[in-house]
């Protein structure tokens, strides 16, 4: 049995609908109008930025319209609604491949702006546990649950720690403080005693007036104003401006001395702190997908938060994210993307701690790392930073987006344009044309890189799935098959197969419903659920079925299926 269910199933004889002889080595004659078709649509649709279709539902309300004799069936598979409007319209081809994390916040966080994210391609929403209380994030996730079970969207949600980054505080609730040229302005770790008029700014870090020393350079957020140390008085130290720049409520403050960052014993604090701990458990509660964790300097604090997880939360699984955004981070990269979920590069915090020229290098290197290791990573922070107050993205905005796109990232991310901006859905939309447009590009011109993809797997068995799944990519290029399709119980398989960012989408069929919103992190993914079988025949005509009453699939469409419990590789036209 062993042996058999890891044979390596030859391609299917032709179907007698399809007698094509020369099956394996040519594109079957049904398949080329259907090439053209594509091409014809997506070249009509995303020639500019602001005109690709939205996925629109009807006037009802209601997404996909069912025929009623189909009701039934359908019901057996679940489908992003968002997903099934964009094959609908554009065929499978030229689905969207990059995710796109929309940050939730005072600008979205209502029931109609979620499902606007939603239907505009939100595939995680993010709450960052450093703004807002735990009712606003319990409001927002239930929401989101809300959405996915009454919309049929598969949002997941990722909780964001706060850390223990040195931050101001909130200004008294003033929304920012404006410091001009030459001002002198106290930070103070007394607490409570924030007051704009005098210029006194709480820190939340009580080592600061410590650590500090006269003569040293303060960050606001990276950058967006800076001070220079003047004196310290006890708790207090007075600093003037020498940047001009707006003071926001909780900015990050940085010390900068002879060039570096100062890491005194801030660097100590623990990257997990006690608040957090309540935010983790909470997260936990409320079935969030993913924690994201701030400031992570080693793998250690991840395996920790993994084993805490798993004796907390049993059976239900979270994945776990490192933001890299510290000097610490970077020095123990490898180790740290080895030990997570996934990865974050949350360039925001990252560029206040190096060099800013040394950001678009280290983000490349962590995406290919990240690629190599087999392990989803997200682009962050500051993508389209002037859609805060504009409708449209600068023309930097759009090549830095690009960028992210063309290195394959799995996922990129909105922070302010989604949370506080003007136009959230603006922005989403831009996300979501320019990935299309630069995938397309890609794809058109074959820009596969000889990436050689090293082993990533554990025992031989893993090993057996991993030749399988870079097999399968291949050939879904070299055959050009409209999609692969994979049956996996716990996401591994499709993951395998997303590291290998093949020309056509992957279909993944999970019978779980967190495994298939997870999977929603990864690129060319497209998670559906679908009720357990593990007779592969079986499995294929009921996926073909449901998916063919859907207007998903049609009968000749060449696919390439694969199932992690068999180890098998099949190739088919849909019958
Ligand atoms: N829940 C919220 N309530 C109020 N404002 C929020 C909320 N979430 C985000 N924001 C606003 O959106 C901005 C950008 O969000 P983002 O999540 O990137 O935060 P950040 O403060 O830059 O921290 P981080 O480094 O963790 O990303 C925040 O600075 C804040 O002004
Ligand atoms: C996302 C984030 O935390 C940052 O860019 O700093
Ligand atoms: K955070
Ligand atoms: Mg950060």
């Amino acid at each position: 049995m062993a042996t058999a269910a890891r044979s390596l199933y030859l391609p299917t004889p032709p179907k007698p609908s399809n007698p094509s002889p020369n099956h394996r080595l040519h594109v079957p004659s049904h398949f080329r109008p259907r090439l053209q078709r594509h091409g014809h649509r997506l070249a009509a649709s995303s020639s500019d930025l602001t005109s690709f279709p939205d996925p629109a539902p009807t006037p009802n309300g209601v997404y996909v319209p069912l025929a009623a004799a189909h009701a039934a069936a359908v019901a057996a598979i679940d489908v992003d609604a968002a997903t099934e409007a964009e094959l609908r319209e554009n065929g499978f081809r030229s689905t969207r491949r990059t995710k796109l994390i929309c940050t939730v916040g005072p600008s979205t966080c209502d029931a109609a702006e979620l499902e606007a994210l939603a239907v505009g391609g939100m595939n995680v929403a993010r709450v960052n546990m450093c703004h807002g209380d735990r009712e606003w994030h319990r409001g927002v996730i239930r929401a989101v649950r809300r959405l996915n079970d009454e919309k049929g969207f598969a949002v997941a949600v990722m909780m964001d720690t706060e850390g223990s980054e040195i931050h101001m505080g909130d200004l008294g609730g003033a929304p920012s403080a404006k410091a001009e040229d030459g001002e002198v302005w106290t930070f103070s770790v007394r607490s409570s005693d924030t007051s704009l008029p005098d210029r006194i700014i709480h820190v939340n870090y009580d080592g600061f007036a410590e650590d500090v020393k006269a003569g040293d350079e303060l960050f606001v957020d990276g950058g967006m104003a800076r001070f220079e140390v003047i004196e310290k008085l006890g708790p207090d130290v007075k600093c003037r401006c020498t940047d001009p720049g707006l003071l926001l409520p909780r900015a990050n403050l940085t010390v900068w001395r002879d060039g570096s960052v100062v890491r005194e014993r801030n660097a100590m604090l623990p990257t997990i702190s006690s608040k957090d701990w309540i935010d983790i458990d909470f997260g936990i509660a409320e079935g969030v997908d993913f924690i994201a964790v701030s400031f992570v300097k080693s793998a250690e604090v991840i395996n920790h938060l993994k084993s805490y997880i798993a004796a907390r939360s049993r059976g239900s699984d979270i994945g776990v994210i490192a933001k890299i955004e510290s000097i610490d981070a970077l020095k123990n990269l490898e180790e740290i993307i080895r030990a997570s979920d996934g990865i974050m590069v949350a360039r925001g915090d990252l560029g206040a701690q190096i060099p800013l020229e040394q950001v678009p290098s280290i983000q490349q290197k962590i995406v290919r790392t990240c690629r190599q290791l087999n392990k989803p990573v997200i682009v962050a922070s500051q993508l389209l930073e002037s859609m805060i107050e504009y409708p449209t993205p600068t023309r930097a905005e759009v090549a830095d987006v690009s960028e992210a796109v063309r290195q394959r990232a799995d996922a990129l991310m909105l922070s302010g344009e989604s949370a506080m901006g003007r136009y959230p859905e603006k922005a989403l939309s831009v996300l979501r044309s320019v990935s299309l447009r630069i995938e397309k590009w890609w794809r058109e011109e074959k820009r596969h890189e000889a990436l050689e993809l090293q082993d990533v797997s554990s025992s031989f068995s893993d090993k057996i799935s991993e030749e399988i799944c870079n097999s399968a990519a291949k050939m879904a290029n070299s055959l050009g098959v409209d999609a692969v399709f994979v049956y996996t119980k716990d996401g591994h398989m499709a993951s395998l197969l997303s590291r290998c960012r093949p020309d056509c989408p992957i279909f993944a069929f999970t019978s779980s419903t967190s495994v298939r919103r997870r999977l929603n992190l990864q690129w060319g993914l497209i998670p559906f659920r679908l009720s357990d079988s593990d007779d592969m025949e079986n499995n294929l005509n009921r996926t073909f079925s449901l998916l063919k009453a859907r207007g998903m699939v049609q009968s000749g469409d060449l696919v390439i299926a694969l199932s992690d419990m068999l180890q098998s590789i099949q190739v088919m036209n849909v019958p």
